[in-house]
């Protein structure tokens, strides 16, 4: 008998970093396209796909280029590289030929349709994957507060943040090799141990709204998918 996915709707967060690939800054070609398979094979599963995309191949309002710079504009620069992002991706599933429908958090009609939650809950109930441009739309926020804000106001059942490491550690695995990784951890141990791997608003909305993380590998061949089929595979973070 063929496996079932484990969810029926789900936020996945794709780090904007990992977008570069081997590249010192932007988007890799190559690594869109392997992103878009990895997606067009969960999305052959029949699931509902909401996705987040960041912004750190690009800009940061925390990063060193941004140095002097007023935060708040630093910001919202880093949530148009979010839109960027989002367009390349859209634009990639496209070409895979998944339909894809862009929903920004900040204004440019020219460029992108406004987010709108029951458009958004229609597309996904059309089979469409939505993806949430421009973060939260304010700035001093991440990308992942805007995943768990998004996962929460569709309901989705899990977030899945894909990025570059294979899970939650003790510390940041790509600076203390002694770092160990968790198989599962709690919202609140994650907060008190002040685990960077994601910001604490983030968690703090997720453990509020009682929507589980799973973290894993993006870079990973295959684990999105066995995340999906409900394998062991990353770090899950619950309530
Ligand atoms: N305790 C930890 N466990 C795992 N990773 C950690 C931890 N602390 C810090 N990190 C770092 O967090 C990074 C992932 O989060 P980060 O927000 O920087 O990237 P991203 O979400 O993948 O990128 P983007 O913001 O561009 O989407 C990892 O690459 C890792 O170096
Ligand atoms: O809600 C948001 C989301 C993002 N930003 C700014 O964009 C960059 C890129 O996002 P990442 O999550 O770091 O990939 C972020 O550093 C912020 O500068 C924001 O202000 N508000």
């Amino acid at each position: 008998m063929l496996k079932k996915s484990a969810y029926k709707r789900v936020l996945l967060k794709l780090s904007g970093e990992a977008l570069m690939g081997d590249d010192a800054y932007g988007i890799n070609r190559a690594t869109i396209e392997r992103m878009v398979a990895d997606v067009a094979e969960i999305k052959a599963l029949g699931i509902e796909l909401a996705i987040v995309i960041g912004g750190g191949n690009i800009f940061r309002g925390v990063a060193p280029g941004a140095e002097g710079m007023d935060r708040a504009t630093a910001d919202y620069m880093g949530m148009l590289a979010t839109v960027m992002n989002s367009l390349a991706l859209a634009d990639a599933m496209r070409q895979a030929g998944i339909t894809a429908r862009v929903m920004s958090a900040i204004a440019i009609d020219q460029v992108v349709e406004p987010y709108v939650r029951p458009k958004a809950l229609q597309y996904l109930e059309e089979g469409k994957v939505v993806v949430f441009a421009a973060g939260t739309g304010n700035p001093f926020f991440t990308t992942d507060t805007a995943a768990a804000l998004r996962g929460a106001e569709i309901g989705a059942e899990i977030v899945l943040k894909a990025t570059k490491v294979d899970g939650v550690y003790s510390a940041d695995p790509n600076k203390d090799s002694n770092a160990v990784r968790y198989s599962t951890i709690s919202f609140d141990e994650a907060l008190s141990r002040q685990l960077q791997v994601m910001d604490a608003t983030a968690f703090a909305l997720c453990r509020d709204r009682n929507l589980p993380i799973k973290v894993f590998s993006i870079v990973k061949p295959g684990a999105l998918k066995r995340v999906i089929m409900g394998e062991d595979e990353g770090t899950l973070v619950h309530v």
